[in-house]
């Protein structure tokens, strides 16, 4: 079995948390009744992108009961029965650091994986976009993926898009698809977010889904939207504009094996000439 439905919510997200659980909710089951099987939510999906927003959101992510969007997130994916990727919330760990931290769900509530988000966003457009995630937040330091039925899958949050080593290594640890929760902006979006999805999808021969926030025109950070999924021919099989709905994909995991006989570039690699980076722990 290598085939599922795929669904990605581009939700609409305001500055109250229980209206962002509840409308997460709503489309996770929308989705579910839809056909999907797992199902995707996007960076910051409880509460507005920035800085000042991480502290004032974030909750210890240690305990799925005393955890108010842990706890969410699990009755979503077991109400819906999908493998659910809950996009990322603000975590405060017990020595007050803060990560960006995305929490995955399997169909009967179970918690699967957390990834706490590696390459922090701190970029420097003068004018357009200035934003440092280190001011606030601690960077993870591990890789994650997560087992399903039709093959495993590995996690990266937004910015981690532009670093092809963590795509690269997980590919060759036998990820066929990388998710990342994200939330690219209306300077960096229409420059880099399609090109890096294919791109990663396209050097590793594997799915590649990126799911972002709707643009909210009052919000400080315009999120650029248009969440999508690219196949391991790195050809865009779905994806949206700016605004709030959900991206549905069939996705067919014997792709990348077809893909890799097409084009064998995964058995001619020249480790007798360049480092195997996939090797490094
Ligand atoms: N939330 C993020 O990590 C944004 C990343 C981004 O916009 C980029 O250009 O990279």
């Amino acid at each position: 079995m290598s085939t599922f439905k795929l669904a990605l919510v581009q939700l609409a997200v305001g500055a109250q948390k229980a209206a962002n659980l509840a409308n997460a909710r709503r489309k996770v089951l929308e989705a579910s009744e839809a056909g999907a099987n797992m199902v995707v939510l996007p960076e910051c999906f409880n509460s507005p992108y920035g800085t000042k927003y991480f502290g004032q959101y974030a909750e210890d992510l240690q305990d799925t009961q005393t955890s108010e969007s842990m706890h969410a997130l699990s009755q979503m994916a077991k109400d819906g029965s999908v493998y659910l990727v809950g996009g990322t919330v603000p975590e405060r760990t017990s020595d007050n650091k803060l990560y960006n931290t995305c929490t995955v769900w399997g169909p009967q509530g179970e918690l699967l994986a957390r990834h706490r988000k590696v390459h922090l966003f701190d970029i420097n457009f003068p004018g357009c976009m200035v934003f440092q995630e280190s001011e606030v937040l601690s960077s993870g330091r591990e890789m994650t993926q997560f087992s399903t039925p039709w093959g495993s899958v590995g996690l990266g949050i937004c910015y981690d898009v532009r670093f092809p080593e963590m795509a690269m290594v997980a590919a060759r640890r036998g990820c066929m698809m990388m998710v990342y929760p994200g939330a690219f902006n209306t300077t960096t979006g229409p420059l880099h977010w399609e090109l890096l999805v294919r791109a990663r999808a396209m050097d590793n021969q594997i799915f590649v889904a990126a799911c972002s926030p709707a643009r909210d025109l009052a919000a400080e950070y315009q999120a650029w939207g248009h969440s999508i999924v690219a196949d391991p021919y790195a050809r865009v099989v779905a994806t949206t504009d700016e605004k709030e709905g959900v991206v549905y994909a069939d996705v067919d995991l014997g792709l990348v094996d077809e893909v890799r006989r097409a084009i064998p570039v995964y058995s001619q690699r020249r480790f007798d000439v360049y480092p195997d980076v996939a090797q490094k722990k």
